[in-house]
């Protein structure tokens, strides 16, 4: 059962739905039993970065999602669900992020890439081979962000965009944490793909461990 993090933030009804209509078991909780009964766990959400750690801390999520990463289960943050997987954001200075992938997030600049926020259908150029990427090559998702991830270490970047005159990491992963920057539940065929193949990763992760 995939488990999508229900933390009082937008948008986290329609991943569940895409899961459900691509008839893989998933489930909408904030229980962090839940999480600990999980075979893979989703952190969706549209939304600031400093509302989402807040929430994360008042629902006692916030250790909890680091525990099942320790655990080496597999994790996909989508969006801002992305954006919280690293230590630090511009949108909120105050507030560190779940630090699971060292950088950081950084506002766009509008006289490199004009108008903020990016919104609407982009390429997602893959950099590196990888198994969410399956039946893949280079097509395009939608994005709605102001901000973009800056990891520390390149090679934790598996997909790149271009934006005006900025090239940034829209697809990340560092050993059972992916993260995607545009929105596969909203991005049709290619998006579902993803999506379909993230639950791919976790059947093989459970089989591996049973
Ligand atoms: N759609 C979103 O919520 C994106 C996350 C973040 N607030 C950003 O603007 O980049």
């Amino acid at each position: 059962m995939i488990v999508v993090i229900d933390y009082d933030i937008g948008n986290l009804a329609s991943v569940v739905k895409a899961f459900e209509y691509l008839n893989v078991p998933v489930k909408l909780s904030s229980d962090y039993r839940a999480l600990a009964e999980a075979s893979g766990i989703v952190l969706p959400g549209v939304g600031a970065f400093g509302e989402g750690m807040e929430n994360l801390k008042r629902l006692k999520l916030e250790k909890r999602i680091i525990e099942e990463v320790r655990t080496g289960k597999p994790f996909f943050g989508i969006c801002l669900g992305m954006q919280l997987l690293f230590s630090s954001s511009e949108e909120c200075q105050e507030t560190a992020g779940l630090g699971l992938i060292e950088g950081e997030v950084k506002l766009f600049d509008r006289n490199k890439v004009g108008k903020v926020p990016h919104i609407g259908w982009n390429q997602v150029e893959i950099m590196k081979k990888d198994q969410v990427f399956n039946g893949l090559n280079g097509e395009n998702f939608y994005f709605v962000h102001s901000y973009y991830v800056k990891p520390v270490r390149d090679d934790v970047i598996l997909g790149k965009t271009n934006y005006g005159n900025q090239t940034f990491a829209a697809v990340v992963r560092r050993d059972n944490v992916w993260g995607m920057q545009c929105h596969p539940e909203k991005s049709s065929q290619v998006g579902l793909s993803v999506l379909r193949n993230f639950s791919g990763v976790v059947l093989n992760a459970n089989n591996t461990s049973n």
